[in-house]
């Protein structure tokens, strides 16, 4: 018999359960009874497709088993898969996914005590270590002839010794600890089961003796008796009108890992050309691998109850990676191939289908508003994804992604922009950059305030990928005012005027910053600021070179265009009879702190704090 120590993350998740989940104990059951599930799931797909097992017959099912009277040992066992001494030390000695790896390392202390955090990232198996001193899985794998058993205490690492069992398929022997007694016990089973596993697809029987009292005197009887206790119907075929909200909610706690209630859920039975069900959940949090390369698909592919899989990440568009639930399809052939999924056409059609109605849902959200600024503060990015990705959609997603703005408070659409746009005002303006109290402070906008004129504000990354692509929202243009040229539309003819008076000046500016900069123009958009950086109309602006930079991406090597504002007292100061080497000082000054304000990092800070002492000296 060989000890074998499990890996360090499988310490740090048992330390974590042991810590933190301990007033959600029930939910191994949860746990135990899934991967059951998933197991029997595995199995009735391979004996349709593996050429092996098409042979082998088997009648799927879950039974749990109790000590009522000793409340010492509690099983649960099933038909499925099994597994052989590899799967065991690979299943139950790591942890598998690196996303869940990555998760519990990055845990801080904080989170670590917030269950609902960690329910998200599905504990497993490893929950029953909160009600058990020991756990015996013994299991023998489909076409195979030797049975294994698996032993932990949970604490150390696990031993792995042959053993017996007449068919395929898993049980799992726990040794309650003093928590776990409770457990042992009937009514708690089919209430724990009733709560989180009413609808899983296959019956699940529970084991225990039956105490039946005669006349007085008499010894009671005791009866073993087998009674199912889950309603074992795929929740997502039954029509709706059978169903109540908390059917949904806590369905979807059986298929999500989540301990909260979902956002919202869309339930939908297409018939005619395309026979198929779907159950989509929106998260009321986004799952915490929605921006890790390996998240976990959340939507499992059915054909007619046969679970397919749950790892195509095709099922829906990547952007909708946060939507949870079930496709079911009628049309699909049993023995489809996972590999060959991808190429199929009635899949390509629920998918194009699904994406329409999910996103016909969200745009029913936005008529509660508490409830699409939840959404919104969830999944705006995921969306705005999309309106790179989905071409196709991209008119539905403009109506629903959501931006600041200098003039409301909270989030506003496009739609309201427009709506509130004065008459002269020609395009749609907005502001992109990496920090949203940067933006709002920033010189750019100071003559939109002045000529209440609203800017969108947007912070989030993918903004400055996004909505330049854009180009249009109905038929007004969508204009960055951090590009040169863009506030040429509200100049005025004053403006035009000390554009002439300076012009002398700007030409001996240019001359000095020579390379730092592309140009060097007079300002319309400045009231108080006396300079500003802005980006040449077809290069990246600063925030998104330093994107590329951080995406491994080559740069180009981009200078920013100078913009001085004629009306500033430092510039009206200012002549080209200045001492040239003040002149020179205050040039690279204007430069510099427009970059430091838009937040661009200066390539020679000591460079810039000499020429500042320098002109600090002469002002005193
Ligand atoms: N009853 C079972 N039959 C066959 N394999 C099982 C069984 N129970 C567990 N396993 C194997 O052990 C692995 C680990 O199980 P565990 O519950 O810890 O995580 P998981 O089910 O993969 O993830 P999650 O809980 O996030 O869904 C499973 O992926 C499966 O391969």
């Amino acid at each position: 018999m060989s000890h074998q120590q499990f890996k360090t993350e499988v310490n740090d998740l048992l330390q974590l359960i042991t810590h933190s989940l301990y007033s959600h104990s029930e939910i191994f059951l949860r746990e135990l009874v899934s991967n059951s599930s998933d197991a029997l799931d595995k199995l009735k797909y391979l004996t349709l497709t593996d050429e092996k097992l098409k042979e082998l017959e088997f009648t799927p099912q879950i039974d749990i088993e109790l000590d009522e009277e000793n409340h010492k040992i509690f099983t649960v066992r099933d038909n499925g898969i099994g597994m052989n001494k590899e799967d065991l030390v690979s299943s139950l000695g790591t942890i598998a996914r690196s996303g869940t790896k990555n998760f519990i390392k990055n845990l801080s202390e904080e989170a670590k005590k917030d269950s609902n955090l960690i329910g998200q990232f599905g504990v497993g198996f490893y929950s029953v270590f909160m009600i058990a001193d020991k756990a015996e899985v013994i299991s023998k794998k489909a076409g195979e002839d030797k049975a294994w058993k698996w032993t932990s205490d949970g604490k150390t690492g696990f031993d792995i010794t042959e053993a017996e069992r007449d068919t395929h398929g898993t049980t799992i022997i726990l040794h309650l600890n003093e928590n776990g007694k409770e457990y042992d016990n009937r009514w708690q089973v089919e209430q724990i089961t009733k709560k989180y596993s009413n609808h899983i697809a296959f019956p699940i029987y529970l084991h225990y003796e039956k105490t039946e009292y005669g006349k007085e005197g008499e010894e009671p009887t005791k009866t073993p008796t087998v009674e199912q206790i889950n309603s074992a119907s795929a929740l997502w075929r039954r029509s709706k009108n059978d169903l109540k909200p908390e059917d949904y909610n806590e369905f979807y706690k059986t298929i999500s890992n989540d301990f909260q209630e979902p956002m919202h859920y869309i339930h939908t039975r297409a018939e005619g050309q395309l026979e198929y069900n779907t159950l989509f959940y929106f998260p009321t949090k986004a799952p915490m691998d929605m921006f890790q390369a390996d998240y976990q698909p959340g939507v499992k592919l059915y054909v007619k109850r046969v679970f397919i899989t749950d790892d195509d990440k095709e099922l829906l568009p990547t952007y909708l990676r946060f939507v949870k639930g079930i496709i079911d399809s009628e049309d699909l052939p049993l023995n489809v191939s996972r590999e060959l999924l991808q190429k199929n056409k009635v899949l390509a059609n629920i998918k194009k289908a699904s994406t329409k109605k999910i996103l016909s849902e969200i745009k029913k959200l936005q008529n509660n508003s508490e409830k699409y600024t939840s959404f919104i503060e969830e999944y705006n990015r995921p969306l705005k994804e999309g309106l790179y990705s989905d071409f196709e959609n991209k008119e539905s997603l403009m109506e629903l992604v959501r931006f600041k703005s200098t003039a409301v408070e909270g989030w506003t659409s496009f739609k309201e922009y427009k709506e509130r746009m004065g008459e002269d005002q020609k395009s749609i303006y907005f502001i992109t950059g990496d920090n949203e109290g940067f933006l709002r402070n920033s010189p750019l906008l100071e003559v939109y305030k002045s000529k209440n004129i609203e800017v969108l504000i947007m912070a989030d990354e993918i903004d400055e990928v996004v909505i330049p692509m854009l180009g249009k929202y109905d038929d007004v243009e969508l204009k960055a005012i951090n590009k040169a040229g863009s506030a040429d539309e509200i100049k005025s003819d004053d403006d035009k005027k000390s554009e002439d008076s300076i012009k002398p000046l700007i030409e001996k500016i240019k001359e000095i910053l020579g390379e730092s900069v592309k140009d060097v123009v007079a300002s319309t958009r400045l009231t108080d600021s006396p300079s500003c950086v802005v980006a040449d109309e077809n290069d990246p602006t600063s925030q998104m070179a330093q994107m590329m930079k951080a995406m491994g991406q080559p740069v180009p090597d981009v200078v920013p265009v100078l913009e001085i504002n004629p009306k500033h007292e430092i510039v009206s100061k200012l002549t080209v009879d200045t001492n040239i080497d003040t002149l020179t000082d205050v040039s690279f000054l204007l430069l510099e702190q427009a970059l430091l304000v838009e937040g661009t990092p200066l390539k020679d800070p000591s460079a810039f704090s000499k020429r500042l002492n320098r002109v600090l000296k002469l002002a005193l």
